[in-house]
């Protein structure tokens, strides 16, 4: 019997032979031709898809909204910019009309005011929002509040003031933009949930309610649109470095107000920006944007919910005996 070391040459030997025989080299760079000639067809078809759609995104004053618009615009989409503060999308037309980012044609984006907490206003921000370009091609649904407290301590006021943002909101503006995509046979809804719509963690009740009931929204909505070639993406990220928690609101329903650690230390919005653009690009289905824990977490949550839980559990009493000490 050969010795390993004889073994392992003998291997190696037969190895560069297959690498070097006549028979494998010109597969080997058939197979690199036809995987890079795929990838710039797809390159290719994105960027075709993206230049020139109308592109409809919410909360798009700050944080991931505010970079989803900067990259968007410089890939040529025709933007209609939502959110409830007049000065900072004012702002952000100027400095995208300034902007050089794109190598090709760029659009003045248009800007539709209103409160996504409010269902009438979000309505009729819907039929502005047609009469921009005449037409949707992408709503981009990325507004939302978070939420930090404990459950025996939140009014029910302030859990319904978190689902009327992140839940409500969104399937408002998207029920009333719908008809005229389906018209259309065209139109894709994005809805950026988060990691928090997959598994619920201690202290985000209101949070994470929302945004599993905004998975289970779009996932019913892709089923159904399918007849109607409408595409259906949901983007669940993990920690992104913006606003969000300064912004949250608490068991009494005031502000948080300040960045929490794991914020601090999430991607850039930038960086996840140019994720959405190429998940929508794609006409991605289901998107995880997160490091490894996050999404190993959601397969334990699936796998063995019993271990999940204790880890919850744990993890609950370390935050309260953190916060009581
Ligand atoms: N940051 C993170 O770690 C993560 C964020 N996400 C999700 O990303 C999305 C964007 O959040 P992010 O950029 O981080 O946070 P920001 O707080 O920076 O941005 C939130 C945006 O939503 C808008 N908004 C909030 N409430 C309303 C409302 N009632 N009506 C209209 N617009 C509203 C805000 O507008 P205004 O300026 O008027 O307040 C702002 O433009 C959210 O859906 C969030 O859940 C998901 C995973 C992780
Ligand atoms: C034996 C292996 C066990 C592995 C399981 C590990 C379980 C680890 C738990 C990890 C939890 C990750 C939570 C991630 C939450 C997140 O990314 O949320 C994104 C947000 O939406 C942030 O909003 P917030 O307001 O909470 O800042």
């Amino acid at each position: 019997m050969a010795s390993p070391a004889t073994r392992k040459s003998l291997l190696k030997e037969k190895v560069m032979d297959l690498m070097t025989s006549t028979a494998t080299l010109p597969l080997l760079f058939s197979c690199l031709g036809i995987f890079g000639l795929f990838r710039l067809l797809q390159w290719m078809r994105t960027k075709a898809y993206l230049r020139n759609a109308v592109v409809v995104i919410t909360g798009a004053t700050s944080g991931l909204g505010k970079e989803c618009a900067r990259a968007f615009h410089a890939a040529g989409a025709k933007l209609v910019l939502c959110g409830r503060n007049v000065e900072a999308l004012e702002e952000l037309t100027r400095e995208l009309m300034a902007s050089h980012a794109s190598q090709g044609q760029t659009h003045k984006p248009y800007t539709v005011i209103f409160d996504l907490a409010d269902t009438g206003a979000t309505v009729a921000a819907a039929a502005e929002i047609l009469q921009c370009f005449g037409y949707v091609d992408i709503l981009i649904n990325n507004a939302g509040i978070s939420y930090r407290g404990t459950v025996v301590d939140t009014t029910v006021d302030v859990d319904k003031r978190v689902m009327e943002t992140n839940y409500f909101g969104p399937i408002a503006l998207t029920k009333a933009l719908l008809p005229s995509m389906i018209k259309r046979r065209q139109g894709h809804i994005v809805a950026i949930s988060s990691i928090q719509g997959k598994i619920s963690i201690p202290f985000r009740s209101a949070y994470a309610a929302s945004k599993h009931a905004t998975q289970a929204f779009f996932d019913c909505l892709r089923a159904e649109m399918e007849q109607d070639e409408i595409q259906v993406t949901v983007i669940s990220p993990g920690y992104i470095h913006t606003n969000l928690s300064v912004n949250a609101i608490t068991a009494d329903g005031s502000r948080y107000g300040a960045i929490d650690k794991n914020t601090a230390q999430g991607r850039s919005p930038a960086e996840v920006a140019q994720d959405v653009l190429a998940a929508v690009g794609k006409k991605k289905k289901d998107v995880i944007l997160a490091d490894l824990l996050p999404s190993l977490a959601i397969y334990v949550r699936t796998l063995a919910p019993e271990l999940f839980f204790s880890i919850m559990a744990s993890r609950a009493r370390k935050e309260r005996k953190a916060k009581n000490s």
